[in-house]
Formats: structure tokens, sequence, C-alpha cells
């Protein structure tokens, strides 16, 4: 089938190489005319594993390219993706300019025959209807009598550093409209991943596909984000009692994990969720409900709990080390989760906010982020190039991300790097028993010190590494 992309962010690029990569013929726009480019020239703007190779596949064998001009990729695509961005306004609304400016460019380049439009962004409540509005506007702009098309939502459920795995094995694959006609063409074109002829386990069932109307399909996508965000936010919440009671949080997350009505995953206490996606899209739908006159109190709770734990980090180091002005806070990690250069709502920022408004000097060392230019915030610290250069002279680390290259460093190399070698480890990633061998005061979210639990706790720690408590990816 003949796919237009237009956006070409995390979601619209995965998209469109996936759509190649079962066959389609797929032509990707950006209205950023250097992005388009470099991906003409064969490189992928982002960090995702696997995209890069896939994308120059694709391309070698002609089924993907890449335009800045909507009209090209209008008149091609018989499917045309919406996938530009909905970030967040300041009330926490979406700000849907860009899909505005994309429907209305639609419109104005329909040059008949058949189209799907799908809204593969994230949009608000409603979205369906007001696109296919602005799209006709967009066409009496055009002086076109070409209104043959339809409106279909299609959410995305792809996580940033999974996304190609996520997209070739999803859970399930959403469509909402009214048309039939729209609706057995998004079947066609999702065929090879229905029938799991590009999944990691081809044996399993077909994956679900779920036929709503236009309003359920955009509610699902919020609802889901925002059960995720509150899952986190619960055992965020849990493991603050835990800190205060004495309990292990792991150990109560395997223990009500393994209830399959909760299930394991998303239950990794930490130091908050962030990212492009679950901070927008909570304060969205609490938005849309106060829209409609309701008040949103879990969601709002969800959005408060996370608001704290963000900060959580800075609560341990002050117990520890007292003053934190003048002192030095070294962060393992910057991005808002590993394998992905995002740092789009990173909980590092909110924390390297906090550590220099008190007066620390913070240095972080991140796999992936090598200059402030990544983001404005990084201009107030120090970037290293490796985890030595960062423990040199602090008073503390903070473990921020858990980057598999982390588990593997030489902590007692780090240690003898530091005055009072500390560490928070704001994911509970590390091995506790290790990092205190190591001498590290190693500090965990919502789990008893070391010293306190002495020798019960290498035998919990092996439970834990038993039990597939990380989401598959
Ligand atoms: N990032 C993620 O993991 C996920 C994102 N989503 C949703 O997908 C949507 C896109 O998100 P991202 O890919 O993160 O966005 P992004 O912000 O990374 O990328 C958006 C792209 O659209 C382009 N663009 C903006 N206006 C345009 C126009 N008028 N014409 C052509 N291109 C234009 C921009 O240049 C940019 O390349 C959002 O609604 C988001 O909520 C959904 C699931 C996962
Ligand atoms: O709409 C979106 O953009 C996407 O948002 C999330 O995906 P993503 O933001 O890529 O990352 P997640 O793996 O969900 O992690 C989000 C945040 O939650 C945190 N998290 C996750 C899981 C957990 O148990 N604990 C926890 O603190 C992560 O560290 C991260 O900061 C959803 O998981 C995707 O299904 C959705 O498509």
């Amino acid at each position: 089938m003949q796919v237009c992309v237009i956006g070409t962010g995390y979601v619209g690029l995965v998209t469109g190489v996936c759509l190649a990569q079962i066959g389609h013929q797929v032509i990707c726009v950006d209205n950023d005319a250097q992005k388009v480019k470099l991906m003409q020239s064969g490189q992928s703007p982002i960090f995702e594993p696997g995209l890069a190779q896939m994308m120059a596949a694709n391309m070698e064998a002609g089924r993907l390219e890449f335009t800045a001009d909507l009209r090209v990729g209008v008149e091609r695509g018989e499917i045309l993706f919406i996938a530009v961005g909905t970030p967040a306004l300041p009330s926490g609304a979406s700000d849907t300019r860009y899909v505005e400016a994309v429907a209305r460019g639609i419109g104005q380049h329909l040059n008949g025959g058949y189209k799907v439009i799908v809204n593969k962004s994230t949009v608000p409540i409603g979205s369906g209807d007001w696109v296919r509005r602005i799209v006709l506007d967009g066409v009496a702009e055009g002086n076109s009598e070409h209104t043959n098309f339809d409106v279909v939502s299609n959410p995305e459920f792809l996580r940033e550093g999974s996304a190609i795995y996520d997209t070739f094995n999803p859970d399930r694959i959403v469509i909402g409209s009214s048309s039939e006609r729209a609706i057995d063409l998004m079947q066609q074109l999702y065929a090879p991943i229905v029938t799991r002829q590009f999944a990691q386990y081809p044996d399993l069932p077909p994956v679900p596909v779920l036929v709503t109307d236009l309003t359920s399909a955009e509610t699902i996508k919020y609802a889901a984000n925002a059960f995720l965000a509150t899952k986190i936010s619960f055992i965020n919440e849990v493991s603050n009692i835990c800190d205060r009671v004495g309990a292990d949080v792991t150990l109560v997350a395997q223990g009500i994990g393994l209830d399959t009505r909760i299930g394991h995953k998303f239950l990794q206490a930490g130091i908050g969720w962030g990212g492009s996606c679950f901070p927008k899209d909570v304060s969205a739908l609490v938005h849309t409900a106060t829209d409609y006159g309701y008040d949103a109190q879990l969601l709002k709770s969800t959005i408060e709990t996370n608001r704290q734990q963000r900060l959580i980090a800075v609560e341990k180091l002050q117990q520890v080390l007292k003053i934190l002005k003048g002192k030095t806070i070294g962060l393992l990690g910057l991005t808002f989760k590993p394998d992905t250069d995002d740092l789009r709502d990173a909980p590092a920022l909110d924390l390297i906010d906090r550590l220099t408004h008190l007066g620390a000097k913070v240095k972080a060392f991140d796999p992936l982020i090598s200059s402030a230019r990544s983001h404005p915030d990084l201009t107030k610290i120090t970037l290293t190039t490796n985890a030595e250069d960062l423990a040199m002279g602090c008073d503390a680390l903070v473990l921020i991300t858990e980057w598999q290259e982390f588990q593997l460093l030489d902590y007692t190399h780090l240690a003898s790097l530091m005055e009072r070698p500390t560490i928070v480890d704001g994911r509970n990633y590390l091995d506790a028993v290790a990092l205190t061998n190591a001498g590290f005061d190693y500090i965990g979210i919502g789990r008893p010190r070391v010293d306190l639990v002495e020798s019960v706790l290498p035998n919990r720690l092996t439970q834990i590494d038993d039990l597939p408590l990380k989401s598959a990816a």
C-alpha cells in the first residue's frame, strides 16, 4: 500500500520505517528541511536501537523516502498518518497547532482518490471530528472539490528504547472510525503485524485488533498512559511507606505483582516517571475532565505524587550529607529512561534544578549525552565522558537512569575516588550488597539499608533476580 507519514519524530519515523519493513511503499514528510536532508542521506535523527539499520535497508530497497514537500506526500499516500508532536501548553492542555497545520495542509493538497487520514499523534479527545473539519477548511482554501476521505484514530503505544520491538509485537492495535472502508484499509495495512510475520514469537495468536468509534480510541490512548503513570505513582507512594516502616519495596512489588490481576510490570519504584508523553498526557486528561465538569482527583494525585518523587533523591542526600551547599553531586544518567537520548521532561532536570538551587555543584555522565546543547538546563552542570571523571571529587552519586553499563562499573575503584562514598540508587537498579562491599554507603528507594538487614539481604536479592520484574523488550 502507498503510505505517507507526516512528522518524523520518534513515532513518525519508527512507524514509517516499520511500515516499509513489512512491505509498504512509504514516504515520510517533515517540515524541518535539515532533518529531511539528514534522513535522505540515510542517517536517523533519533537514537533508537535497530532503527538506523532498518531505515537504511528500506531506503536501499526503494520502499522508503523522505521529503519536506507535503504536497508530494499527500498526492502519493493512500493512507496519510499525522504523527507530529502534541506538547503540553502551560495550562496542561495539549497544543494541537502542529496537527492543525498538517490537517489544513492535507486538505489543501487533496488531489482526488480516496484517502484515509490517520491520527497517530496523541490528540485530545474529540480531535477526530475536529481534524475532519480542518481538512475540509484546507480543501476550501485550496479551491479543491476533493473531499473523498475518512479520519481514523490509531493511537500509538510504543515505548522509546524498544520502539521497533513494540511495533512488531504489539499487545493490541486500536482502530477508531465509523467508516467500514477506512477500517478495512487499516486492517490490510497492519495484516503482516497482526499475523505476527515480523514478530519475535511468531507462534503466538494473532495480535488483537480493537475496532471502536473515534472518541473511544482517543480515550484509550490517554487512559492507558494515565493508568501506567498511576501504577508507578502508586508503587512510589508504597516505597515511601516502606522507607518509614522498614519494608523493602522490591519485595513488596514482587509480592503484589505475583497476583495476576496486578502483574509485575510498571511496579519499579524510583525517582519518578518522565519522558515526552506520561507527563503531558496525564495533564491533558485532567484538563479534558475539567473541561467536561469533572474533577479528576485520582489523576491529579498521580501527578502530585510524581512531582514529589522526582525530588526524593534530594531528601535522601540531605539525610546523609546534611548541608548540600558547596557539595558536589554526580548524576549517573540523565535521560528519562535507558536506550534513548530523549531528555524531554526527564526527572534529572528537576533534580539539577533543585540541587543547584540549594547551592550544590552537579556533574553528570550519560552514555548518550555528551553536550550541553542537548538541553538548556545542562549548561548549569559539568558533563563528563566516563564514570571515573564523574566520581572524582564527588560527595555523592545518584543513579538516575538504569543504563545497563552502570551495572558493570568498577565501583570499588569509583569509591576510591570519593572521600565518603555514598550512592543514592534512584532506580533500585544496582546490587546493594555488592555496592556496600565496594565501599559505598548504598541508599535505595523504599529499601532498608544493607547494614540493617545484614545476612538476610543476599537471599532476598537472589529471589528478586529470579523473577521477571522488568517489562519484556
Ligand atoms: N515519543 C513517543 O514515544 C510516543 C509519542 N506518541 C505521540 O506521537 C506524537 C509525536 O510524538 P514524537 O514522535 O515524540 O514527536 P516529536 O516532537 O519528536 O516529532 C514531531 C515531528 O513532527 C515534525 N513536524 C511538526 N510540524 C510539522 C508539519 N507541519 N509538517 C511536517 N512535519 C512537522 C517536527 O519537525 C518533528 O520532526 C505525539 O502526539 C506523542 O504524544 C505516542 C506514543 C509514543
Ligand atoms: O505515549 C507514549 O509516548 C508512550 O509512553 C510510555 O512509553 P515511554 O515514555 O517511552 O517510556 P516508559 O517505559 O513507559 O517509561 C516512562 C517513565 O516511567 C518510568 N518508569 C517506568 C516503569 C516503572 O516500573 N517505573 C518507572 O519509574 C521510566 O523510568 C520513565 O521515566 C508508554 O509506556 C508507551 O506505551 C506509550 O506509547
